[in-house]
């Protein structure tokens, strides 16, 4: 029998076996409580049958259920069967039985976990409630009504006890142990100590538990003392297992009638000879429970326990359980290495022997906010003293073991060696040092500096401005930055020139010749223009990726201003401000070259004064110079723009008049003249006039040069002079035969 349902319990998945083995099983059932009845009652005072059906309903699908019952139908009727009973008269209660088991199961399915169904005291007592009082009082009831109409009231208050009797203790002695066996479970226990182990206390109970209702009165109030020492001894499975074959064993001594079961007290009816039996197997049950409850707890701890020593010893970084008076408790192999110990050693250590007495009070608030609960845990950065003398600079993490009564039990402190990244730190903060010191000579450089200095990123955004460069674009570098260089920097060629668009035609590596003369203008944001010279330099990674640029802008205001100054020089007169002689042959060159281009005409004269040197004797100098001065704006005011007028020297005055016919050369020249006579200057108060002479001459031949062409108008001149002053002359081929006169 017992075969046949551990192959139930395995849930085979073969179900006609399964099918052959319950209907077998509960036929065999049916046939040892009902051979019983016959000796008490007309109903059994145990009925195993419905408990063995709750089990394999319990581990088997819903859709398996119908073939279940009708095995378990087939078992139960072909017993009854046998046992005599007419045919139609025991179906009803089949069909209870059959009802209070799957009540019984859908409650126990719903309320309890599919895995382990008694896992804890809680679950064991969903399933008192449900498969121990609810279902078999609902059958008891059932049970009763069945057989109302026939019976006096004593009998159907029998027949309900002994009903609900009989099905209570079935269901305590076989479904608890079907509920938690697991298939494999008596293979695994092989031929283990823990087999004989259960053998033994298996004979010793169920013998004393005989001896006890051969020869003991009240026997139940003894075979109570093996069940507990049962359940005080074995796995739960075990237990109940042994409950099982207790009850088997009392059912079947008084169904043979070796032992005779009696009740001492009167109010009992015959019928709940086991009642008793409920009452001892209830408390071994919950032994059974709690000391399951206790072992899960005990292999949880262990495990815990085991997890934390195996995660202690082989974890990477330094970790020891130290007293609460700095003693080691227990330290692990990576602390030794770390500190060159011997795990001996920290035996007769303290705390404060390898700690760097430097280090020894840093951590002493910490660990006070520790012990009084303020905090869980800190960390701190200390130094160790290795063995060898060394010190090794770690990181501690401390935290603290209580008990129960929160008392403090033992501090874990985890020790990770950080030396590395302590070295590395501080080579970290040397080069952060230097990198400052670096920045900031660089950042007063720049300030001190007279150039516009202006960086940008790889996307020509400013990153950076320094004053010069804030004074000159007129930008804050705060609003600058950001922004497009281009949308900051204006630079024009010329004042009124093209802007220029790309900047990096400015690159220093172009090797462009950088003059002050090359106009750049910078026009700054309400700041005004400057004469600026650009050099754009590109900013590079170490592998050559651009990153932006440095763009360095001079203020060549001044120079170029000097520059236009001594250029001026170079080519005025400084009395007069009319151009000199070096300027004036230039525009002779010039005009050569457009009668050469463009077959132009122009004529060029000279003008004397006449009688100069008497202001100068009569007047003096200054006077002298004044006229010079006044005569100057004179004729400029008598010539167009774009004709050119030169002081030669001395009161000596040469013009070209550009583009002219040789008629209306004459006629300028001749007005020119007469407008100098007709001059009167005051100097003094006193009334002075002067004359001039001048000589005229056509630049029409390309085959005749500057200096030739200035001799002719010199000739001219000379002439006029010679002819009573105050005249003009053409120049004429011979006369410069007649008249060598050296320019
Ligand atoms: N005030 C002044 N006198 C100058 C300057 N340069 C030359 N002279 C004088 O100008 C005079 C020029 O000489 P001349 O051409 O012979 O004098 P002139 O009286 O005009 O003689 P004619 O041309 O023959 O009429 C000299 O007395 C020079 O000293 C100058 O920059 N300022």
């Amino acid at each position: 029998m017992e075969k046949n349902m551990l192959s139930l319990f395995s849930a085979s998945q073969n179900i006609w076996k399964v099918l052959l083995a319950l209907g077998f099983s509960i036929g065999v059932l049916a046939l040892v409580c009902m051979k019983f009845v016959q000796q008490t009652s007309n109903l059994a005072s145990v009925w195993l049958p419905t408990a063995l059906l709750i089990t394999v309903l319990f581990h088997y699908r819903y859709r398996d259920w119908i073939p279940l019952f009708c095995a378990a139908a087939l078992g139960l009727a072909a017993a009854q069967t046998l046992a005599g009973a007419p045919f139609l008269s025991y179906w009803p209660y089949i069909l209870n039985n059959f009802i209070e088991a799957g009540i019984c199961v859908l409650l126990l399915r719903k309320l309890l976990p599919a895995q382990d169904p008694l896992s804890g005291p809680t679950n064991w007592i969903k399933f008192l409630a449900v498969a121990v009082i609810f279902s078999p009082l609902l059958s008891s009831a059932i049970s009763t009504l069945l057989i109302m109409h026939s019976h006096s009231a004593r009998e159907l208050k029998q027949h309900f006890a002994t009903w609900y009797i009989s099905e209570a203790v079935g269901v305590l002695s076989l479904a608890q142990f079907g509920l938690i066996y697991q298939r494999g479970y008596w293979q695994q226990l092989g031929h283990s100590r823990r087999l004989y182990k259960l053998l033994l206390t298996l004979v010793l109970t169920l013998l004393s538990g005989f001896l006890a209702l051969k020869w003991l009165p009240y026997p139940f109030a003894f075979i109570i003392l093996p069940l507990l020492w049962t359940a005080a001894r074995l796995p739960r499975v075990e237990a109940f297992f042994i409950f099982l074959c207790m009850t088997l064993m009392i059912t079947l001594l008084q169904s043979t009638g070796s032992i005779s079961v009696k009740l001492h007290f009167t109010p009992f009816p015959e019928s709940l000879l086991f009642t008793p039996l409920i009452l001892i197997l209830l408390p071994a049950n919950a032994m059974a429970m709690a000391m399951h409850a206790l072992r899960v707890e005990k292999s949880y701890i262990t495990q815990s326990e085991s997890r934390f020593r195996n995660a202690m010893e082989y974890s990477a970084i330094g970790m020891a359980l130290v007293s609460p008076l700095g003693k080691w408790l227990q330290v692990n192999k990576s602390l030794c290495n770390l500190l060159g110990y011997e795990a001996n050693d920290f035996k007769t250590l303290t705390v404060q022997e390898i700690v760097d007495p430097e280090d020894l009070s840093k951590d002493q608030s910490l660990l006070q906010q520790l012990l009084d609960g303020e905090i869980q845990s800190y960390q701190i950065e200390k130094r160790y003293l290795c063995r060898n003398g060394e010190r090794v600079w770690a990181l501690l993490a401390m935290s603290l073991v209580r008990d129960d009564n929160q008392n403090p039990l033992y501090f874990i402190s985890q020790i990770k060696d950080i030396s590395e990244l302590k070295r590395t730190e501080i080579t970290n903060k040397r080069l952060s040092e230097a990198l400052h010191e670096e920045k900031e000579r660089l950042y007063i450089t720049l300030n001190a500096i007279n150039e516009a200095v202006i960086s940008t990123d790889r996307h020509m955004n400013i990153t950076f401005m320094n004053p010069v460069a804030e004074k000159m674009t007129g930008w804050a570098e705060p609003q600058a930055q950001g922004k497009l260089v281009s949308s900051i920097v204006h630079i024009s060629v010329g004042r009124d020139g093209p802007r220029v668009d790309n900047l990096m035609q400015f690159e220093i590596n172009k090797n462009l010749p950088l003059s002050v003369d090359q106009s750049l203008i910078l026009h700054g944001h309400h700041t005004g223009q400057f004469d600026v010279q650009v050099a754009v330099s590109q900013l590079r990674t170490l592998k050559d990726d651009p990153i932006g640029i440095v763009l360095v802008i001079q203020n060549v205001s001044k120079s170029r201003e000097l520059m236009r100054q001594l250029s001026y020089t170079a080519s005025h007169d400084l009395l007069t401000g009319l151009s000199n002689r070096g300027s004036f042959e230039e525009s002779l060159k010039s005009a050569l070259q457009l009668t050469a281009d463009k077959h132009q005409h122009h004529s060029l004269a000279f003008i004397d004064l006449d009688y100069f040197k008497a202001i100068n004797d009569t007047a003096g100098h200054a006077a002298g110079d004044e006229l010079l001065r006044q005569l100057s704006y004179l004729m400029q005011d008598q010539i167009r723009n774009s004709d050119k007028l030169a002081r030669l020297g001395g009161d000596e005055f040469a013009l070209i008049l550009f583009n002219c016919p040789q008629e209306q050369g004459l006629q300028v020249i001749r007005q020119l003249v007469r407008k100098i006579n007709e001059f009167q200057f005051t100097w003094n108060n006193q009334l002075y006039r002067i004359g001039a002479s001048a000589g005229i001459t056509r630049i029409v031949d390309t085959s005749v040069n500057g200096s030739e062409y200035m001799a002719q108008a010199d000739v001219a001149c000379y002439t006029a002079k010679n002819s009573g002053r105050g005249q003009v002359f053409n120049y004429e081929a011979q006369q410069k035969r007649l008249s060598p006169r050296p320019i």
